[in-house]
């Protein structure tokens, strides 16, 4: 089997915390250069065979550390890196200094760890309506009611296999009539909003932070006709979008859904839906005091994995 490495360049003390990072984002190996490791070393112990050792004649980091993960070939990179640049950035919110937030992606045998995941993408049906089909295969339905979303996830975040998106895929279907307008912030592949409108969501919005992504979602929305009349554009966040509709959904990371709260609730009409994911168990309470704070109230909550998915509400006018 081949790997795909990720490598974190971080500060001794962090080291531990990285490789736990590392590790339940779906390590299976963890390899670590600490200067530290050195910094006690004198020439003239003894080594592992006898041998003196001279630690400066072996190559080691001068400073700081580099915790390098080995993932499964088949792991998705673009869904996984971000997630760690993420957890590794907010470490100093634990007291650690993460170092300089550097985190490089690199295949082990010179594949290109970007793609070599797709041979481990084959269809799959995430809920009882919806199955995924990546692009370049040829899938024929199980039963009539499947409804199948052809993607090609390219280098965004969104193949359909994430917890996070399963969970907001599942929301979706349970709470669509019909009909419903709906925002979807942080698009990535487009995933949600396809899914959406396979089930018969009206008017849709998708907006990404990221121009890789709007590209992505674009190439996706192209693949599906029921899509082709998705509203699709480069925005962070709700900035400067003010409107009133009957869903938003955002599967992005806690700490951005934090500034979202207000803004999804102003955009929501009285009775208006807000389904979120992205939510790691540690930032759960957080997200539901926010919620709860804002006046929403929350419906459900449901959880895949490490991960949170909440269905919450705008109270209706009579409520
Ligand atoms: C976890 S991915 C979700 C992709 C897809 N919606 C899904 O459920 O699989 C989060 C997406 O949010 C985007 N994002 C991050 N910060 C954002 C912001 N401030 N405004 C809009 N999008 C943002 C990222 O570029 C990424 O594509």
């Amino acid at each position: 089997m081949n790997w795909t490495s990720v490598t974190v360049v971080t500060s001794s003390e962090a080291v531990e915390a990285v490789s736990y990072i590392l590790t339940n984002e779906g390590a299976e190996g963890i390899q670590i250069d600490d200067a530290a490791d050195f910094a006690n070393l004198r020439p003239g112990k003894y080594g592992e065979h006898g041998e003196i050792v001279d630690p400066d004649e072996i190559p080691h980091r001068k400073q700081g550390a580099a915790v390098t993960g080995y993932f499964p070939e088949k792991t998705f990179m673009p869904e996984i890196v971000p997630t760690i640049k993420m957890r590794v950035a907010k470490l100093k919110d634990y007291g650690l200094n993460p170092g300089n937030d550097q985190v490089t992606a690199a295949t082990v045998n010179n594949k290109d760890w970007a793609t070599v995941w797709q041979k481990y993408y084959h269809p799959l049906r995430v809920t009882n309506e919806l199955t995924i089909v990546p692009q370049w295969e040829d899938y024929q339905p199980v039963q009539e009611s499947e409804k199948l979303i052809y993607l090609d996830p390219g280098m965004a975040f969104g193949t359909g296999t994430h917890p996070t998106t399963r969970l907001m895929m599942e929301a979706l279907e349970k709470v669509v009539r019909g009909g419903e307008s709906m925002i979807d912030v942080g698009t990535g592949s487009g995933v949600l909003s396809i899914a959406a409108k396979q089930i018969g969501v009206g008017a849709v919005a998708a907006y990404d932070v990221d121009e890789v992504a709007v590209r992505s979602a674009k190439k996706n929305i192209a693949l599906n006709p029921v899509a082709s009349d998705i509203k699709l554009g480069v925005n962070s966040l709700l900035d400067g979008i003010h409107t009133q509709v009957d869903i938003v959904v955002a599967n992005i990371l806690a700490e951005i859904i934090v500034p979202l709260i207000p803004q999804a609730y102003e955009d929501l009409k009285p009775g208006g839906l807000f389904l979120t994911s992205g939510i790691i168990d540690d930032k759960a309470e957080l997200i539901r005091q926010k919620l709860t704070a804002q006046g929403f109230i929350i419906d459900s909550e449901t959880k895949m994995k490490d991960w949170h998915g909440i269905i919450a509400h705008k109270p209706a006018e009579d409520e």
